[in-house]
C-alpha cells in the first residue's frame, strides 16, 4: 500500500517567483522522511508539491517529475482530487471541522469522495481510523461530539484519523506538532513511528530532536541567499545527516549556528 517518491530536477514557482529550485530525491516507502532548514527555505512548498496542493495557490506551477510508484504524478490525465486521497496531508494547526462530530469529522474524507457507506460500514472506517490515530479509547464513548470540545493534541489525532480513513498510501505532514504542548507532541511521535509500517511518512520539522527522534532519512534545504530560492543541500540516513554531515551547511544548521 505505501508507495515511494521520486522527484527528479523540481523548479516550483509562485508567479514569476522561484521558490525551490533543482531538487532530486528518493523517498523511500514505510519509512519517515523529515525536510529540515531554515524558515523560508521551501520545505512546506516542496510538501505540497508532493500532492499537488499548491495548485490552490493561483500562479504556482512546477516544472520537473515526481513519480509515485513510477507514475507522473503532474501527467496530464491524473486528477489531482484523487492525487489528494492517496496522498493525505495534516496540517500545522489541528483543523477539525468545528460543528461537526468527532464520527463525521472523521469521515468527512469519505464524503468529499462522494462515496456513500452503510452504517455499518461507516462505524468500522471511524472506528479503524480512530484506534490507528490512536484516539479510539479517549472518545469512544462521544463520538457524537463536536471535534472542537476535544484538546490540541487530540484534535490533532483526529485530523490524522480523518487523513487515514481513505486509506491513503503517502501521508504529508506539515509541522504537525508545532501547535502542541510536549505530552502530545510525544504521543504524535509515537504514533508516527507506528504509522510507517503502513505508509510512506514525509514531515517538516523545526525541531531538530524530533527529526533526529522520528525520521529514519533527513533532507536539508537551504537558501543560498536572501531572495534567492530553496534548494536541497543534503539527504540521507539521518544517523548519517546528524552525526557525520557531508556539507558545512547541514553541519552549522544541525548544530544551531543558523536558523
Ligand atoms: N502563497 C505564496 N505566494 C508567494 N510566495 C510564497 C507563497 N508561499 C510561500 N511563498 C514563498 O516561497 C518561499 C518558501 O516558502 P515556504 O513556506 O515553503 O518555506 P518554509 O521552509 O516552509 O518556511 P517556514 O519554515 O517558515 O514555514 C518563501 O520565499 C515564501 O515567501
Amino acid at each position: 500500500m505505501a508507495k515511494s517518491i521520486d522527484v527528479s530536477d523540481l523548479n516550483i514557482y509562485y508567479g514569476d517567483f522561484l521558490a525551490v529550485e533543482d531538487v532530486t530525491i528518493q523517498i523511500p516507502a514505510k519509512s519517515v522522511t523529515a525536510f529540515i532548514g531554515p524558515s523560508g527555505c521551501g520545505k512546506s512548498t516542496f510538501l505540497r508539491s508532493l500532492n499537488r496542493m499548491h495548485e490552490v495557490i493561483r500562479g504556482a506551477r512546477v516544472e520537473g517529475k515526481v513519480l509515485i510508484d513510477g507514475q507522473d504524478l503532474y501527467a496530464s490525465d491524473v486528477d489531482p482530487v484523487n492525487v489528494r486521497r492517496m496522498i493525505g496531508m495534516v496540517f500545522q494547526r489541528p483543523n477539525p471541522f468545528p460543528t461537526m462530530s468527532i464520527y463525521d469529522n472523521v469521515l468527512a474524507g469519505q464524503r468529499l469522495n462522494s462515496k456513500r457507506m452503510k452504517k455499518a460500514d461507516a462505524d468500522d472506517v471511524v472506528e479503524r481510523s480512530l484506534r490507528s490515530a490512536g484516539l479510539w479509547a479517549e472518545v469512544k464513548d462521544r463520538l457524537d461530539r463536536p471535534g472542537s470540545g476535544l484538546s490540541g493534541g487530540q484534535q490533532q489525532r483526529l485530523c490524522i484519523a480523518r487523513a487515514i480513513s481513505v486509506e491513503p498510501e503517502i501521508l504529508l505532514m506539515d509541522e504537525p506538532c508545532s501547535a502542541l504542548d510536549p505530552i502530545s507532541t510525544s504521543v504524535i511521535e509515537d504514533l508516527i513511528h507506528e504509522l510507517k509500517s503502513e505508509y510512506t511518512i514525509v514531515i517538516v520539522t523545526h525541531n531538530m530532536q524530533q527529526a533526529a527522534r522520528v525520521s529514519d532519512e533527513t533532507a536539508f534545504f537551504n537558501l543560498s541567499g536572501v531572495g534567492k530560492p530553496g534548494r536541497l543541500i543534503e539527504t540521507g540516513r539521518t544517523e548519517t545527516i546528524f552525526s557525520n554531515p557531508q556539507e558545512p551547511a547541514t553541519e552549522a544548521y544541525i548544530q544551531g549556528r543558523f536558523g
